[in-house]
């Protein structure tokens, strides 16, 4: 397998139909500073439509046309991937990230998870991103009436808020707070008609080696004590607590109420058999459930701690940190589930305090806890 370093990152772009994923993809691919992108696009209805909106098209873009990548054509995804690489290879392209265009239906966990698990493809790609556009005209509206567009807005790693022109200042920040309201880890950015910096859309994730601290606290939410360095730039919307209480949403937020969110910091490093016990059990009974869970993680007896993150039940292989040189051997762990009441997320991650009591004969550890489902 190559070092994970080696691999091409890839960025499923997801959002709201018609929300300007094209628009922002045919930017994307015509600014230099982007670096060299191939764009793998699935149709839903009229084949190729998507395609030829994109202008200048290269050969770089491959259309895949079996319908919704999200349930019937996983495999198909596998081998346009593989393709890809081989092309690659071949020195038939060049290109240095991948960016996966869905539909605007489209559930991002499947297509997370064939990237992760897929024999194929795993060894030569990794997870950017999740990025979702989310546009300001139709945004809320879509939110109410599609539970699949929370579900996209939740598992985020950045939100791209779209058509910003079309709406008043009061609209746009009543959106920001929804949005930070379902997902309070994402950033938000401020799209202006597709036009968008390559700086934000990549390297979202905190999962890779050279990760630093504050990296890591923008990737988990972790308000920080340091102003933000993005905050006011042109185009960035800063973030805000996610306080937004739910009855100001309006009655049609129901929706957004099936999202729940928890996070926990466990000072001491965690034994081993309490965070596979924790982790084990919250997948075993509420994997499907669970939209993202990430971390960092520091292991009792291991000098490192490790970064990881899953979308429902499929967990990218965790990162060490071995170059990490700060003292602070804090653990943070943030989870982002769908109609699981909150209280009972925050007791599961109690779960992480845990101290084991007792020890069996064969040394085995004995649970004094039960996850609260
Ligand atoms: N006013 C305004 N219109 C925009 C903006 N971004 C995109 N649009 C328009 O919105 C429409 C839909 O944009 P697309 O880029 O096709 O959206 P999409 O998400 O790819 O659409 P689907 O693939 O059908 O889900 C087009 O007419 C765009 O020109 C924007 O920032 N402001």
């Amino acid at each position: 397998m190559e070092r994970e370093d080696d691999r091409v990152p890839v960025t499923l772009l997801t959002g709201f139909l018609g929300a300007g994923k094209t628009t922002l993809l045919n930017h994307l691919i015509r600014d230099p500073d982007a670096g060299r992108i191939a764009v793998v696009m699935n149709e839903f209805g009229d084949v190729g439509l998507d395609h030829d909106l994109i202008e200048e098209a290269t050969e770089e873009t491959v259309l895949m046309q079996s319908g919704c990548l999200c349930c019937s054509i996983r495999g198909d995804l596998a081998k346009t991937m593989a393709s890809l690489m081989a092309r690659r290879k071949r020195g038939e392209l060049a290109f240095d990230r991948v960016v996966i265009e869905t539909t605007g239906i489209a559930d991002p966990g499947p297509i997370h998870h064939t990237l992760i698990v897929d024999d194929l493809i795993a060894p030569h790609y990794r997870m950017d991103g999740i990025v979702t556009l989310a546009d300001a005209a139709n945004g809320p509206r879509t939110l109410d009436a599609q539970f699949e567009a929370v579900n996209q807005v939740a598992m985020a790693d950045l939100l791209v808020i779209t058509k910003t022109d079309l709406v008043s200042t009061s609209q746009l920040d009543r959106l920001t707070d929804r949005l930070h309201g379902i997902n309070s880890t994402a950033r938000v950015v401020l799209g202006d008609q597709g036009r968008i910096a390559p700086g934000s859309l990549f390297n979202l994730t905190a999962m890779r080696e050279g990760v630093t601290s504050d990296e890591l606290s923008d990737w988990l939410g972790v308000s920080s004590s340091k102003p933000d360095p993005l905050a006011g730039l042109s185009g960035l919307a800063p973030k805000t607590p996610a306080a937004q209480p739910m009855a100001s949403l309006g009655a049609h937020a129901h929706h957004d109420s099936r999202i729940g969110s928890a996070s926990i910091e466990v000072a001491e490093p965690i034994p081993a058999d309490v965070f596979d016990f924790w982790l084990d059990t919250l997948i075993a009974l509420k994997g499907p459930d669970i939209l993202r869970i990430k971390g960092i993680v520091h292991v009792e007896g291991i000098d490192w701690p490790f970064v990881f993150h899953g979308v429902q039940h499929i967990f990218d292989a965790p990162v060490p940190l071995k170059s990490w040189s700060g003292k602070d051997t804090t653990s943070r762990v943030v989870v982002i589930a769908r109609d699981i009441d909150k209280s009972h997320l925050r007791g599961s991650l109690e779960t992480l305090r845990m101290r084991p009591q007792e020890t069996r004969a064969d040394g085995s550890l004995v649970h004094t806890t039960e996850m609260p489902f």
